[in-house]
């Protein structure tokens, strides 16, 4: 990770003292300049299909089994850019933007070869406090759908901020009617006292699937026997059955391996490091939608690459501003902003029916709610903005 710059280290002190009365809510926390991120948070859920080949061969894989495999198999793809993508870019973990309610994020990996087609990330702030983002990645041709919405529960002590995320991934197969629920892991934020803090994963996650396939991922972070840090080790196997399918160990920002339960025969390696991710697609600003993040946040994304910490605070307060208006005019309305891709419902069939298989502890997703894509208002907007266009041409 970067060193930081003996002047911006001053402002660390009083950071680590405003940790010291942190009361759980991250965007509360007052970090200093050279850890804020321009990047809202409503971008990270592009970290979920990078590697669109990845994301959608499950899609093209007829043995169940082996499907279950290649999910799994792409969502541990996934985590490096998830969790280390900021360090290794930016030297260090950053702290996101906090999303204002109703921000969208659009976007499409393009695809030239035709073999994957084209897939689409829709994600929208469902809400602001507290924050919580819900996304769906979908890719027609393949008939993969991925929708989920997470939310972070922080707290902090012995020098970390652990974070246990709120929420859950459902992976859908549209061609076998096939679902996957996939919980996420917690993290802790390590390296806060040396000012240059990074993500590591602890305890586990799960996938199990609607054909009774159980993955389960343990992180073991700086692995007690490798030392080497993101570690991790994973199962997979049939429901109920104690026999392990195919086992996948290494580290998830670096190499890992996928063998085979039995004969623990190597089937192949993936390297982290080396595999190109596909640059995600973004309309140009002038084309946005107003509640676009890139749009919206424009000018505290300027000054916060320029360092020009006066019209960060005065244009983050613009937008503050203007939610609070929102807010209390919805009050007196008595209405409640209208979310335009996602619905919050109390029970989803298929995370009632693969929560319950057991060791999975998802009862967060119960308590209030659960966000759901909804194809109906996603058509809508899809036809007015096509209406739009045409109107738009036929002007
Ligand atoms: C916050 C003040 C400060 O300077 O703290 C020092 C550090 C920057 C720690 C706080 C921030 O760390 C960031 C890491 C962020 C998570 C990274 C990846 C993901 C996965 C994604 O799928 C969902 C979101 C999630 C969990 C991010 C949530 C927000 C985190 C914890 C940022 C912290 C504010």
């Amino acid at each position: 990770a970067g060193a930081v710059p003996a002047a911006a280290k001053s402002s660390w002190g009083p950071f680590l003292k405003s940790i010291a009365s942190f009361n759980g809510d991250l965007a509360s926390l007052t970090a200093p300049p050279f850890i804020l991120s321009p990047t809202s948070l409503t971008e990270y859920s592009g970290y979920w299909a990078e590697h669109p080949e990845i994301f959608v061969a499950p899609g093209q894989e007829k043995d169940p089994q082996k499907r279950a495999l290649l999910v799994l198999k792409w969502f541990l793809t996934t985590l490096k850019q998830q969790y280390s993508s900021r360090s290794e870019k930016l030297g260090s973990e950053k702290k996101p933007l906090n999303p204002f309610l109703g921000e969208l994020f659009l976007g499409k990996w393009k695809d030239p070869t035709g073999e994957i087609g084209e897939t689409q990330l829709i994600s929208e702030q469902v809400s602001h406090h507290p924050p919580v983002t819900a996304y769906a990645i979908l890719n027609e041709k393949h008939g993969v759908k991925l929708e989920g919405y997470n939310g972070q529960k922080a707290s902090f002590s012995r020098g970390t901020i652990s974070v246990r995320q709120v929420g859950h991934a459902k992976y859908h197969l549209k061609e076998f009617d096939e679902d996957y629920l996939i919980t996420l892991p917690s993290l802790h934020i390590e390296g806060i006292v040396y000012a240059s803090p990074y993500v590591e994963l602890n305890r586990s996650s799960t996938i199990h699937s609607s054909t009774g396939y159980v993955a389960q991922i343990d992180y073991s972070g700086k692995g007690w026997v490798t030392g080497k840090k993101n570690t991790f080790s994973a199962t997979l196997k049939k429901e109920g059955s104690k026999d392990i399918l195919y086992a996948i160990d290494g580290q998830w920002s670096d190499d890992f391996t996928i063998k085979e339960g039995k004969t623990k025969k190597e089937l192949e390696t993936y390297s982290a490091k080396t595999t190109e991710i596909t640059p995600l697609y973004i309309a140009p600003i002038e084309e946005q939608d107003p509640l676009e993040s890139r749009r919206a946040w424009a000018k505290v994304q300027e000054s916060i690459n320029t360092g020009d910490l006066e019209t960060t605070g005065t244009e983050k307060s613009k937008i503050e501003n203007e939610q609070r208006e929102l807010r209390k005019k919805e009050k007196e309305e008595g209405r409640e902003w209208e979310r335009r891709y996602f619905t919050r419902v109390m029970d989803d069939p298929v995370f009632t029916r693969l929560s319950e298989s057991p060791g999975l502890a998802a009862e967060e997703g119960k308590t209030d709610g659960i966000w759901v894509f909804d194809e109906k208002k996603f058509s809508q907007v899809a036809k007015a903005n096509a209406g739009g266009e045409a109107t738009n041409a036929a002007a």
